[in-house]
Order: C-alpha cells, then sequence, then structure tokens
C-alpha cells in the first residue's frame, strides 16, 4: 500500500488478525469535517458494512484506508493489510482487453493464468475468458471485477458500492455470490452501501456514519449465515439501523 500522508503510516501487520486498524482517521475539506477522529478495526475474515446518508463519508473513509486520498490527517495510524483490492460502483475493466487478461493484469508467474480462470469459474463467468467487456451486462463486469480482486487472495477487500448499479433482482443474485465468494477466499472486508437489506444480509457489523462519526456499531453475528429477510431477528436489526439512519419506521401513534 501507498503510504497515506500526514501523521498517518501504514505497514503491513496481519500476524494481528486484523486486516484493518485506523485511528483517529480525519478528513476536512476546507471547513467541513467530514471524517471526525475515527477509529477502525476489522479482523482477518470479518465482513463490515459501513451505511449512511448520502454525503455522511462513506466513500471518503473508504479511499482513505484504501489509501487514495492524500488530504487524511490524524494523530494515530492506519495499518492495513498487505493484499487489498478495491471494487468500485463501475467495474474499472481495460476496454481494450478480454475478461481473463483483465483479471490477471499484474500477475506474474506460471500459476497466474490458473488463478484467473479459477476466480472466473467462482463468479459465474466460464467460458467468458475471450470476451470483451463491452460484451458482458453490468452483473457480468462486476462478476468480473470480483474475480480480479479475489484472484489476488485480499487479506482485505474494500467495495464501494459495488451492487449500487445493478437492477434489484441481479443485485440479489450478487449478495448469494459475495457470500459464496467470502466463504471461501475470507478476506476481510469493507463494504459501502445504501442498502440496509444489503448489509443485513451480507455483514458481520454494520457501522452506521453521520456527521464524521460512527452513531451505531451492531454486531450481527446472531443471525448466522443462512439469512431471511423475514426472520424476526433480521427485521430487527433492519429497523435499529434504519432508527440510527434517521428513518422513520415506526407506524405507531
Ligand atoms: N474533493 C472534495 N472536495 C470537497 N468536498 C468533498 C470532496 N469529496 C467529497 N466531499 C464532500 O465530503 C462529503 C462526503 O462525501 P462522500 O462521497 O464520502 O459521501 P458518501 O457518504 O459516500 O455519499 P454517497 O452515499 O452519496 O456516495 C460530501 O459532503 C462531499 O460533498
Amino acid at each position: 500500500m501507498a503510504p497515506v500522508t500526514g501523521q498517518l503510516s501504514t505497514r503491513d501487520d496481519t500476524r494481528t488478525g486484523t486486516v484493518l486498524a485506523a485511528h483517529d482517521l480525519t478528513r476536512r475539506y476546507g471547513e467541513r469535517t467530514v471524517l471526525d477522529g475515527l477509529d477502525l478495526t476489522i479482523a482477518e475474515g470479518e465482513f463490515v458494512a459501513l451505511l449512511g446518508r448520502s454525503g455522511s463519508g462513506k466513500s471518503t473513509l473508504l479511499r482513505a484506508v484504501a489509501g487514495l486520498d492524500d488530504g487524511v490527517a490524524g494523530s494515530g495510524e492506519l495499518e492495513v493489510a498487505r493484499e487489498t483490492s478495491v471494487v468500485f460502483q463501475d467495474s474499472r475493466l481495460l476496454p481494450w482487453a478480454r475478461v481473463l487478461p483483465n483479471v490477471v493484469l499484474g500477475l506474474t508467474g506460471r500459476d497466474a493464468r490458473d488463478a484467473g480462470q479459477t476466480a472466473l469459474d467462482d463468479v459465474g463467468l466460464a467460458g467468458r475468458e475471450r470476451a470483451w467487456p463491452n460484451e458482458l451486462s453490468g452483473g457480468e463486469q462486476q462478476r468480473a471485477a470480483l474475480a480480479r480482486s479475489l484472484v489476488r487472495r485480499p487479506d482485505l477487500l474494500l467495495a464501494d458500492e459495488p451492487f449500487g448499479a445493478l437492477d434489484a433482482l441481479t443485485r440479489l443474485r450478487m449478495h448469494a455470490l459475495l457470500r459464496d465468494l467470502c466463504a471461501k477466499y475470507r478476506p476481510g472486508v469493507l463494504l459501502v452501501t445504501h442498502d440496509v437489506d444489503e448489509a443485513v444480509t451480507l455483514a458481520d457489523r454494520v457501522l452506521v456514519l453521520d456527521d464524521g462519526r460512527f452513531v451505531a456499531d451492531r454486531d450481527l453475528t446472531d443471525l448466522g449465515t443462512r439469512r431471511s429477510l423475514r426472520d424476526p431477528a433480521f427485521i430487527a436489526h433492519r429497523e435499529a439501523l434504519l432508527e440510527a439512519l434517521g428513518v422513520e419506521t415506526s407506524t405507531n401513534g
């Protein structure tokens, strides 16, 4: 990872069972404080979803921990896993390269092609290796982007609204896919999303960001791995998170 400027430093630290440890992250744009001294830790294999209203700073936080923002300051440290991958709302596939070369771009060694093929099989794109990105649907492009991330066997996967541009049905399929991929590859995950149900379906823990601070930090591990939107415990988590987001859900009175 590239070092973050200011007083923050980035270093490889996967021995402690932690793939992300950020302390006192602060980001200001002029007078406005978008991230206000945040602490955030993600354990190996832990799936953390980040919710917050539009403009609350979710993407700013993800960019900061991805090392993509050199305007971050803080009194503490940012430690991230050695192998970190990032996926965005658009696939960012190179239009002039076919699917398999896109997935293995930058990888070297005899096994790279096989690893790319396996990753494409895992995301359901077997047979599309020689397609051009513009021949894939939006959902398929995001599958390819996931394959490109996971082929590197990341300890930490950072995802900024990866399903935000997809239709509702495709998004549900992608949730099931991401759950299966995480079971196989076991990355720690930070997923930025607007979608409360997406967060409760996928995450071990959900954070809610508001005014530069976390206003909720909710453990969802009681829901287990197979989750249903109709489960009363699922509904209870959803309601609590909507309340933290300031959305009125009660019809009483
Ligand atoms: N380069 C920039 N210059 C000035 N202000 C910025 C810049 N980037 C982001 N901001 C401001 O920081 C705040 C947080 O933006 P950010 O994109 O992180 O929000 P978000 O929670 O991801 O929003 P959304 O859910 O709409 O994507 C916003 O008010 C935005 O206007």
